[in-house]
């Protein structure tokens, strides 16, 4: 179990991995000799967090401590993972390895973000190289789910084993590259589209807008959700790919590509490229580029989620560990009190014209705390899957006050009923300041989902329900409980 990480090397992946791991509850300890290294990374956790906010319904983890050190030994000092993130140059990452190695524990594991080097030259200098590996990630590393892993020649087996393990818990699809190659596999398609790209700028062909729109408004869209096999046998229709590819093999053979033929960097293409750029997208600062393609990266994956299909598969089983983490036994729950049911920052877009939460945005999250204090009490997704859920079929909702966007709340429940197939839940939703913000009173009903009527749970999550409704009894009524409109007619 990993509960602390070194990040040596906070640039933009460095800083994107401190995100991820906070986000899982892990402490990180960083070093990293730049001056402003503390403020950019600063910068990418707030913008990680505001994605995060948006990414999942679950209330998150706890998150990990943060803390920039003055050395590479104090940085790693304790550490069960080691994530190197230097700049992609051989003789820096050996450099930074015998220095690593001189402090940390004999068996952390030391994972390099390089995009292209291979594990076997990393390792060569190293004293105990069976503990590196390549964990290679992709920008932004807190959104986008996969992580190439892949192993050198003296990189032991129970390492790629552990990595593969951790990664997957953390939200992410490791895949382990089992034949080391410069590049991986993911580097050797971006940069082939990379280098025909500038020559199809380089040459006049197109500018950088329309190379972008060309990309974003077709094939783009289609890789977010299907690879470049997958594609090309639906492209084959019913005949599928070995037709695609009698048709269109051929085709590889005609001079279309430059291949490995780089255009000279000299200062006219790097201007030329640079100008275009600017024109294209200059009217927005970075953090708000990567505000931009975050927000676009949690829509596409929360709609790949309804789907059930790709990276939204991902999203779903991380998401099912947060709520698992969040539903805990009843043993531990004081009962004594409303219970904290559901705690999040509202999103940017849950708010409205009015600029603040919508009203729409209240219901969902008293929706999500009965869910919550549904998986409390055992009704959670095995049980569900044996046919018996809770339906709601009241509701009255007071709204006390506005919240704006990013801003924290909470939800503490009170069961008022519990008896039966009748449940009667009334919530109260605060900011994190203790302002009361609103009030949803609930009747929900047990119901069979085969029958699709009204039925009495089973036993066992009576026994979890009922101590929890005597004890919330002997509470004094909520302020509110029972009301309607009101308005004389
Ligand atoms: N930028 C990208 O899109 C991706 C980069 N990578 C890989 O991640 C690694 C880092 O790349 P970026 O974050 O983009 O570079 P970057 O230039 O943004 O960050 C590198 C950081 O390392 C720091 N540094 C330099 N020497 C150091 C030392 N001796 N000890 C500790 N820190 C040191 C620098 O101050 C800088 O903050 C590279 O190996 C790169 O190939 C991997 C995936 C994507
Ligand atoms: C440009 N790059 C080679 C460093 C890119 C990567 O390695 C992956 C990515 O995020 O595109």
């Amino acid at each position: 179990m990993i509960s602390h990480a070194a990040i040596i090397g906070g640039g933009v992946i460095g800083a994107g991995w401190a995100a991820r791991l906070i986000e899982n509850g892990i402490d990180i300890t960083i070093f990293d000799p730049a001056k402003d290294a503390e403020a950019k990374m600063q910068a990418v956790l707030d913008n990680a967090d505001r994605a995060y906010a948006r990414l999942t319904m679950a209330a998150r983890l706890r998150k990990g401590s943060v803390r920039f050190t003055g050395s590479i030994a104090e940085a790693v000092d304790g550490a069960q993972l080691i994530v190197e993130s230097v700049p992609e140059r051989l003789d820096i990452k050996q450099s930074v390895y015998a220095e690593i190695e001189k402090s940390a524990s004999k068996d952390a594991l030391i994972a390099s973000s390089t995009s292209g080097i291979m594990p076997t030259d990393l390792q060569a200098k190293m004293e105990t190289p069976g503990r590196l590996i390549v964990a290679h990630p992709f920008n932004p590393v807190y959104l986008l789910p996969v992580v190439e892993i892949v192993g050198g020649r003296a990189t032991d087996a129970a390492m790629i084993a552990r990595a593969m393990e951790f990664y997957a818990g953390i939200g992410m699809k490791p895949i382990h590259v089992k034949k080391e190659i410069e590049a991986f596999v993911a580097d050797r398609l971006l940069e082939s589209i990379w280098r025909e790209s500038l020559w199809l700028i380089k040459d006049g062909i197109c500018t950088t807008q329309e190379l972008d729109d060309i990309v974003r408004y077709g094939f783009g869209l289609r890789y977010a959700q299907m690879g470049v096999f997958e594609t090309y046998r639906v492209a084959g229709g019913e005949a599928g790919m070995r037709h695609f590819m009698a048709q269109f093999g051929p085709c590889l053979t005609w001079p279309w590509t430059h291949l490995m033929d780089v255009p000279e960097f000299n200062d006219e293409l790097v201007d030329l490229i640079t100008e275009q750029s600017d024109a294209q997208s200059g009217h927005h600062s970075i953090r708000e580029l990567e505000r931009i393609r975050d927000d676009n990266l949690v829509a596409i994956q929360q709609a790949l989620k309804v789907n059930d299909w790709g990276a939204g598969q991902v999203l779903a089983a991380y998401e099912k560990k947060l709520f698992d983490a969040g539903a805990k036994s009843t043993g531990d729950i004081d009962v004594s009190r409303p219970i904290r049911t559901m705690e999040r920052t509202i999103p940017v877009d849950w708010t409205d014209y009015n600029n603040h939460m919508n009203e729409a945005r209240y219901l969902q999250c008293f929706a999500d705390a009965s869910d919550a204090f549904m998986r409390m009490i055992g009704v959670d997704a095995a049980y569900i899957a044996e046919g018996g859920s809770y339906f709601t079929v009241e509701t009255h909702i007071r709204h006390l006050a506005e919240v704006k966007a990013n801003e924290p709340v909470e939800v503490k429940t009170r069961v008022i009923e519990g008896k039966g197939k009748k449940l009667h839940l009334f919530h109260e939703l605060f900011h994190r300041d203790g302002t009361l913000l609103a009030t949803g009173e609930h009747m929900l009903l047990h119901v069979s989902l085969k029958s699709r009527a009204a039925c009495d749970p089973a036993a066992e999550i009576l026994a979890k329900l009922e101590p929890i409704a005597a004890a919330h009894a002997a509470l004094a009524a909520p302020e509110g409980l029972g009301r309607a409109v009101g308005q004389k007619r």
